[in-house]
């Protein structure tokens, strides 16, 4: 069996984040010392950190919020394909791929070079795409990039079309060094009752065959 790999960011002091955003923070707040007996520690950070899906309540009030969301979506195979540092995401960029039986996927762009800087821009999903992709049965969609818009975005379109297509959405993984092809994927959300996103641990696993294999 091949072992998993880690495509999570760690949650550390410092992760780059939203700008104006909680930075992430993790403190011991009773010592052993002080308890007498164990450490219990404390996280503070915004939901859009590091590794992390959106449920759609982040850009839609009567959005179904992470509780509610479908585990099957976060666990199954998936797809990765690689996109290097593309200027945009839309179907050009992914027409030559054969995408059938996919419902899980992962696009590689290496536009996120340096991890300890928030990008000022990304390639963002282009309209269009959404409709495309639901088209081939994708109900994932996986990137390494911080947002599937613009960074400046106010209106979030792509979020808005992706979601209107059933297409859910995971943001801020790590593929640098992730050969393009088929692979088991795990990344679930905390059970947050009433939360917009969660951070998720991300892994994946080399499916055993590229083809003819079951894709859900
Ligand atoms: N849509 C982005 C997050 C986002 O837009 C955001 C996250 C934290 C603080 C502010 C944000 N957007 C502000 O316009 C995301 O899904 O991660
Ligand atoms: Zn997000
Ligand atoms: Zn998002």
């Amino acid at each position: 069996m091949k072992k998993w790999l880690d495509i999570s960011q760690p949650l550390e002091q410092g992760i780059a984040v939203w700008p104006g955003d909680t930075p992430f923070t993790y403190k011991v707040s009773w010592s052993k010392e002080e308890s007498g007996s164990v450490n219990v520690g404390q996280i503070q950070m915004s939901t859009h950190t590091g590794t992390h899906i959106d449920a759609p309540f982040h850009f839609d009030n009567k959005g179904k919020k992470v509780i509610e969301l479908d585990l099957d979506l976060y666990i199954g195979m998936a797809r990765v394909v690689h996109l290097p540092t593309p200027t945009a995401i839309g179907i050009k960029e992914l027409s030559h791929l054969d995408l059938k039986g996919v419902s899980r996927l992962l696009i590689r762009t290496d536009a996120w070079k340096n991890r300890k800087v928030f990008p000022s821009t990304i390639p963002p999903i282009e309209p269009g795409l959404a409709s495309f992709l639901a088209s081939k049965g994708v109900r994932l969609i996986g990137l390494d990039l911080p947002s599937v818009d613009p960074i400046d975005s106010k209106e979030l379109l792509a979020h808005h079309e992706l979601t209107e297509h059933g297409i859910h959405i995971l943001e801020g993984l790590i593929l640098e060094n992730i050969p393009p092809g088929d692979y088991e994927l795990a990344a679930l959300p905390l059970p947050l009752a009433e939360a917009d996103g969660s951070p998720v641990r991300a892994v994946i696993r080399k499916a055993e065959d590229d083809v003819q294999r079951r894709t859900d």
